[in-house]
């Protein structure tokens, strides 16, 4: 009898449900629900739904129902650093604010008046982004110091949705990495920091690893379901779960492609040395206590933007091919200037940039996408250089995942840029990393080697290789 393991994986973009299961030696995966996740207003600040979300899980699971399969588990990953605080009866006392929210403006800063910038990165390994939950929370001692006093729970977006689902709170260590508070050595929350923040370490729960069954559906859930399931942490964090499907690690860097581009190499320890400072990599979290060096790169929240701007009159898959119609269009933008983070109207700040930096300015959907798709071909092309400079090797391969693996223009433009050979696939890499780590947790899967082996073997990539050689 199949058992199947019921991957949530909610993106800045989009949420899936995804159930998969073993057949074979092969792993297979069969998409039960999709939904829209976007920023909405709430109280004055970009929020996320994380009431529609739960919601959505829930419609999901319906439909599982509906197929007459009951899954055995279930895990959900999302994106980092955002959070919500419960009250003492573990009443919601915030909004689920998004990372995108200007609440952190200035508050780095602020911070390194407390820690400095070097120190903090030696303990934690951790990039600085200016919505990190360290600034965030932060933001809410210097502003609203009534809601933190207030608060017993601390849970980010997943352990939220797991707390919901099961009555369970737990921070679990992935996503707890990305937060900036968490020790890089000790791999638990930094106690001193948040003494010299100020920040009260009870609201924090003890961390819990991937892998872990931290219960069951309430039994409310039960009874409108019909069923039970185990609910596990998976890798909490999206990307931390999309590293674990990457097809081919040796020698290669990934690209997480999807609302950002995250583009690092897995590591076993983590590196906090002065070029990785300057640099701004980050030493997240990932399963079996590995460490996702990585950088964040804005990645395809511009292109989404852009096609939100045109009021969705163009699909990715149109703006893929007007881009290349504007073959002889050509302008670059600094990806990651903090102007991109949520510019009021996107097209707009890729036309100021162009203006200010005496380029030639793009005015057509597919010159605007062009302008983007060349800019995010130079932001992975730089990140190549600063990775190999820092490792002081050449990596030979780069394994695109996500959902931007299907943009097969953009695979080939990096391989032009970089001279490496690109792998592109699996699309759903996170589910497909949410999914083995909850069969590994039942004694499915024996460990992430048998994992990764059995995903190899799964999904088929596709491979582009440069027509030129590398630029120098
Ligand atoms: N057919 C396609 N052609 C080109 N790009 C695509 C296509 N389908 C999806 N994408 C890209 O994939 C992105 C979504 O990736 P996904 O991994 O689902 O994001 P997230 O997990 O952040 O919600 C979209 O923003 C889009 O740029
Ligand atoms: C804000 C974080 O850096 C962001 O969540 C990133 O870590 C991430 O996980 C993005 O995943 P997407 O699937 O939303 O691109
Ligand atoms: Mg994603």
């Amino acid at each position: 009898m199949a058992s199947y393991s019921v991957a949530v994986d909610i993106g800045a973009s989009s949420g899936r449900l995804i159930m998969g299961n073993l057949e074979n030696g092969l792993l297979k995966l069969r998409e039960i629900h999709r939904f829209e996740n976007e920023i909405i207003q709430k109280d004055n600040h970009f929020c996320w739904d994380v009431d529609l979300l739960f919601q959505e899980i829930i419609i999901g699971l319906k439909k599982c129902m509906k197929m007459r399969i009951q899954p055995v588990s279930i895990g959900i990953d999302t994106w980092a650093v955002d959070f919500v605080l419960l009250d003492d009866k573990n009443h919601r006392i915030t909004e689920a604010v998004s990372y995108r929210d200007p609440r952190t403006d200035g508050m780095m800063e602020e911070v390194f008046k407390l820690i400095p910038k070097e120190e903090l990165y030696l303990e934690t390994g951790i990039q600085f982004q200016k919505f990190n939950t360290i600034y965030q929370l932060y933001s809410l001692k210097k502003n609203h110091p009534e809601i933190l006093d207030k608060a017993s729970s601390f849970l980010m977006i997943p352990d939220y949705l797991n707390f919901l689902l099961s009555g369970r709170k737990t921070n679990e260590y992935t996503n707890a990495s990305s937060t900036q508070l968490v020790n890089a050595f000790t791999k638990e929350w930094d106690n001193i920091l948040l003494d010299t923040l100020g920040i009260k370490k009870s609201i924090f729960q003890s961390i819990q690893r991937p892998k872990s069954v931290i219960g069951t559906l309430r039994d409310e859930l039960v009874a409108e379901l019909g069923f039970d399931m185990k609910v596990i942490l998976p890798a909490t964090h999206d990307t931390a779960s999309a590293v674990i499907s990457v097809p081919e690690q040796d020698d290669s860097i990934y690209i997480s492609s999807g609302t950002w581009s995250l583009m690092g190499v897995e590591n076993r320890f983590p590196i906090c040395v002065p070029k990785a400072l300057e640099y701004n990599f980050t030493n997240e979290g990932g399963i079996d206590y590995r460490f996702r060096f990585l950088k964040n790169i804005m990645g395809l929240w511009i292109i989404q933007e852009v096609k939100r701007n045109y009021e969705d009159e163009y699909t990715f898959a149109d703006l893929v091919r007007l881009a290349k119609e504007a073959k002889d269009f050509s302008a670059i933008v600094n990806v990651n200037d903090d102007r991109f983070l949520k510019p009021d109207n996107m097209i707009e700040e890729i036309r100021n940039y162009c203006i200010e930096t005496e380029q030639s300015i793009p005015s057509t959907p597919g010159e605007v996408a062009k302008c983007v798709y060349d800019s995010l071909a130079d932001s992975y092309f730089q990140t190549v250089k600063e990775i190999e400079e820092i490792f002081e090797k050449t990596f030979s391969k780069i394994n695109v995942i996500g959902g931007g693996c299907q943009n097969e223009m953009l695979n080939q433009q990096i391989a032009e840029v970089t001279g490496k050979e690109v792998v592109a696939g699996p699309i759903e890499a996170t589910a497909i990393g949410n999914v083995v780590a909850q069969l590994m947790a039942i004694g499915e899967i024996a460990d992430l080697n048998e994992a990764r082996s059995i995903i190899n073997k799964s999904f088929e990539v596709k491979r582009y290789i440069s027509t030129q050689g590398s630029r120098n």
